[in-house]
């Protein structure tokens, strides 16, 4: 077995604003069968405090950023955890990032260079349990472990670093390095140095024995500097000590042949079942259902994602006879934006405006087609539950969606192994481009109906992914 400790901010079922915590919360699962035991440890948020079975003090901090703290060994939910009970950082209702006010909390600093302090106490063994062989550390928020295990005393476990989204990298200014627990000799390029503060992600990427990201596209992408976002140049520099590793899926959550979320079960052999769900999908959004394809969307609502493009190429979208549901919640004038819309074309676009994740199974059941527009996208996960449920994903081309969507450009249709649609991203024009092709292959229904197969059968799930983790593991632990 190799033992690893992956470290991660947000874990399903527990607590989640993101696909980063499907991820974490699948892998331990996915990894079990390649010979891999893991641990995760995550904050104790009050959510999580809740749900925790049993709980032995593996240890203790008399003073861990402002308080004393300690760390439980417990089991919930079918995860092996760690949790971080650290009342003072974490004991506070609110996100998890941020207040009730929208703002990010003002100790997120302290509240997550604990969380690194943590993993680097557990990795190097001073906690009461076996030290593992690998630290695995998620984004920015587990990060500093980097710096913690590099500066502290050994021993030292291997590190790997995964990026999830490279937007959010946590930088802090350098009067904090002290009182972050820094040595002076930090702030330096080859330390945790970032355009003159402290950077949690810099420290995760500079020390990382091994670096991953979430499809083999974006791994590409983020060598340069649009993508990269200030850290492509470290990444250029340690570019053979990087990869990507596709997402994939609990296909057991999401399958729809046993999915209580849905009026009908279906599979590939027998989409007949699929139309129950596209009739209740129609309704509970108030749509009224036309011969022209049903689009789906579901989505935080952020830049990333594209969804203003949507908006702008919604007069298209409903001139190519569709219609249009979405569920989806993040900035404000966006939410605003897809409630004036559905208010403005009854019958024709819906929006819900939150999450539910119910709603999101019936929404991938019963749409024709998944629109993901993103300007970028590291893997997605919404286009993998679009193939395993049959709704054509039509999907920007960069990140994991160009790697996980087969386009239906002529070739693909003659060699009969089109899964989806792509069009090139952030650009209105293509998008709307996009709708049309949609609106044309929705026609045919034969073809329709084979991208729809093709797209079902696909390897969504985590099977091929989890081997290369386990590898990967395997081959930095070195022979035991
Ligand atoms: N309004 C909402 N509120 C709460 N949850 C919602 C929601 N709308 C959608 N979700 C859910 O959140 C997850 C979204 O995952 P994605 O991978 O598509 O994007 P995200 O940008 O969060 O993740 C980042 O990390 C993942 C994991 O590596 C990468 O796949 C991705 O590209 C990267 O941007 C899905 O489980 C989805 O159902």
């Amino acid at each position: 077995m190799t033992s690893v400790l992956a470290v991660a901010s947000e874990v399903i079922p527990l607590v989640k604003t993101g696909g980063l915590a499907d991820v974490a919360g699948a892998l331990p699962g996915a990894l079990a069968p390649h010979g891999v035991a893991v641990r995760t440890l995550l904050p104790g948020y009050p959510a999580v405090m809740a749900a925790l079975i049993d709980g032995a003090v593996v240890a203790r901090f008399d003073d861990l950023f402002g308080g004393p703290a300690r760390i439980l060994a417990a089991t919930a939910r079918g995860l092996d955890l760690l949790v971080l009970d650290a009342p003072h950082l974490y004991a506070r209702d609110g996100g998890l990032y941020a207040g009730p006010d929208g703002s990010d909390w003002a100790d997120n600093a302290f509240r997550f260079a604990a969380l690194g302090y943590a993993a680097a106490e557990i990795g190097r063994g001073a906690a009461s349990l076996p030290a593992p062989q690998i630290v695995h550390l998620h984004d920015w928020q587990a990060g500093l472990a980097g710096a913690y295990l590099a500066y502290g005393p050994g021993p030292r476990p291997k590190t790997v670093a995964t990026i999830h989204n490279m937007a959010f990298q946590g930088w802090f200014p350098e009067s904090m390095r002290e009182a972050l627990r820094l040595p002076p000799e930090a702030m330096a390029i080859e330390g945790v140095e970032y355009f003159g503060g402290v950077g949690f992600l810099k420290a995760a990427l500079q020390f990382a024995d091994h670096i991953t990201t979430v499809s083999p596209t974006y791994a590409c992408e983020i060598l340069q500097p649009d993508a990269g976002l200030g850290l492509d140049g470290l990444l250029r520099a340690r570019a053979a000590d990087v990869s990507g590793i596709l997402n994939g899926i609990d296909t057991n959550v999401w399958n729809p042949e046993a999915d209580s979320a849905l009026p009908a079960p279906f599979s590939a052999a027998n989409l007949e079942g699929r139309e129950a769900s596209r009739r209740a999908l129609a309704q509970s959004f108030g749509l009224d259902l036309g011969d022209g394809p049903l689009f789906g969307v579901v989505s935080r609502l952020s830049s990333q994602k594209g969804l203003d493009l949507l908006a702008e190429a919604a007069p298209t979208l409903l001139e190519s006879g569709g219609s249009l549901a979405l569920i989806g919640s993040g900035e404000a004038w966006l939410e605003d934006r897809f409630r004036a819309l559905a208010e403005a074309n009854p019958g024709r676009i819906g929006a819900f405006i939150g999450y539910d994740e119910r709603r999101a199974h019936l929404l991938q059941a019963g749409a024709d087609a998944v629109l993901v527009p993103s300007r970028f996208e590291p893997c997605g996960l919404t286009q993998l539950c679009a193939l395993r449920y049959g709704a054509v994903p039509v999907v920007a081309r960069v990140g994991g969606l160009a790697d996980t969507v087969i386009d239906a450009n002529p070739a693909a249709l003659a060699a009969g192994v089109a899964t989806g649609l792509q069009f090139p991203s952030g650009d209105q024009a293509a998008l709307e481009a996009a709708l049309r092709r949609v609106a044309a292959l929705h026609a045919e229904p034969e073809t329709w109906r084979r991208i729809q197969r093709n797209g079902m059968r696909s390897d969504v799930s985590w099977n091929a992914s989890a081997a290369v983790y386990a590898d990967l593991y395997r081959r930095l632990a070195g022979p035991v």
